[in-house]
């Protein structure tokens, strides 16, 4: 997914051949950029669980049945999506807005892709983790990106519940099972999904006015959404201190807690800059937030898996 990142065009390099173009259209269909963050939460959620690494051939199967998962939501999503996606900027050159994919391909994609995640979690981890991901790919595709997003300004709230829910089929393709560790790392990726998406939408505010889709950077202030992030923030680093005292049990304990804090001090004070930015009414450049959340979510997890196995 290069929406957000462009890459340079090499002019000595050959002009790609029509099946690849044809298969990277599809690819591009899953959103991939986000599918690799969401299973970088499922992994620390499979390792806690095992008290240490799963067995290969279940790390392996619950990543490429979660990435399949994922993906199907996501083609639904484009699917769903594609009359909006054609008014916003960052969204335009996506494969059902320039015609790489007909709309009726990318349905048949989204259910092939489906049926493949569900069958494969069911046959290789546990029924729960694949009722997860089936009940997480229809909230995801129905409740969130048919009603919620273009309904509601805290879309991005009920949004945050088949983004986090990576974490539960992770949990639950190992234990069969879920368990308290599970909820708070659940919770963290949940509330870290506020800060991460209203600077990317405070960004592309004018995109999602024109496309009419009320987030909440269209229909808040400035000083409103930079508010409410500081708060998910602060969120997130608290909840993200209780899973010392919830899976010390699973080895969890200062190795973790020590760079929680710190990463946790990170992104409220980046948080925090972006609301002074507000206040002072200049450049506010929430892109700043956008990606110090990537990162933080990110060595988060690390943090997680660390201290795991060590
Ligand atoms: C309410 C939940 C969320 C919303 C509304 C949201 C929204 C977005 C949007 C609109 C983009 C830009 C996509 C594009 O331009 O093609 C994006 C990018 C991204 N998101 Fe999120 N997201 C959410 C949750 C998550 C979660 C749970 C993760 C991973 C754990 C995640 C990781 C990423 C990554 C890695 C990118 C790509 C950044 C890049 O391309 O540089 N997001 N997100
Ligand atoms: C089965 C499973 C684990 C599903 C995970 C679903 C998933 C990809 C969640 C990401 C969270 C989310 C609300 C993204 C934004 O969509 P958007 O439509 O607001 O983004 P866009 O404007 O870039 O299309």
């Amino acid at each position: 997914m290069t929406a957000l990142s462009t890459r340079r065009a090499d002019p000595e390099r050959r002009p790609p051949s029509a099946l690849r173009l044809r298969i990277g259209a599809y690819v591009a269909l899953t959103k991939p950029r986000i599918i690799e963050l969401l299973l970088v939460t499922t992994v620390p959620a499979m390792m806690l669980a095992a008290r240490g690494w799963p067995s290969l051939s279940l790390l392996l199967s619950t990543l490429v049945g979660g990435t399949l998962a994922a993906g199907a939501a996501n083609v639904f999503n484009c699917y769903f999506d594609r009359d909006i996606d054609r008014l916003m900027q960052r969204t335009q050159k996506r494969p059902l807005v320039t015609g790489a994919v007909t709309p009726r391909a990318a349905l048949i994609f989204g259910f092939v892709l489906t049926v493949s995640s569900v069958v494969l979690l069911a046959l290789t981890t546990t029924l729960l983790a694949a009722s997860l991901a089936a009940a997480a790919i229809f909230y995801y595709a129905v409740l969130y990106t048919m009603v919620f997003k273009r309904h509601t300004r805290r879309s991005t709230e009920f949004g945050g519940v088949p983004g986090a829910a990576p974490v539960l089929i992770g949990w639950a393709a190992v234990t069969g099972s879920l368990d308290w560790p599970a909820v708070v790392v659940f919770g963290v990726v949940f509330c870290w999904q506020m800060p991460h998406f209203w600077a990317l939408a405070m960004r592309f505010k004018d995109d999602y006015a024109r496309a009419d889709v009320p987030m909440l950077p269209v229909v808040a202030s400035a000083l409103s959404v930079g508010r409410q992030s500081v708060f998910w923030a602060w969120l997130t680093v608290a909840v993200s201190l209780l899973l010392w005292p919830v899976a010390a049990g699973y080895g969890i304990g200062l190795g973790y807690t020590i760079p929680a804090v710190l990463l946790g001090g990170w992104f409220v004070v980046e948080s925090h800059r972006l609301l002074a930015r507000i206040k002072r009414g200049g450049e506010t450049k929430p892109m700043q937030l956008f990606h110090v959340s990537i990162s933080y979510l990110a060595l988060l997890m690390v943090a997680i898996v660390v201290d795991a196995i060590v």
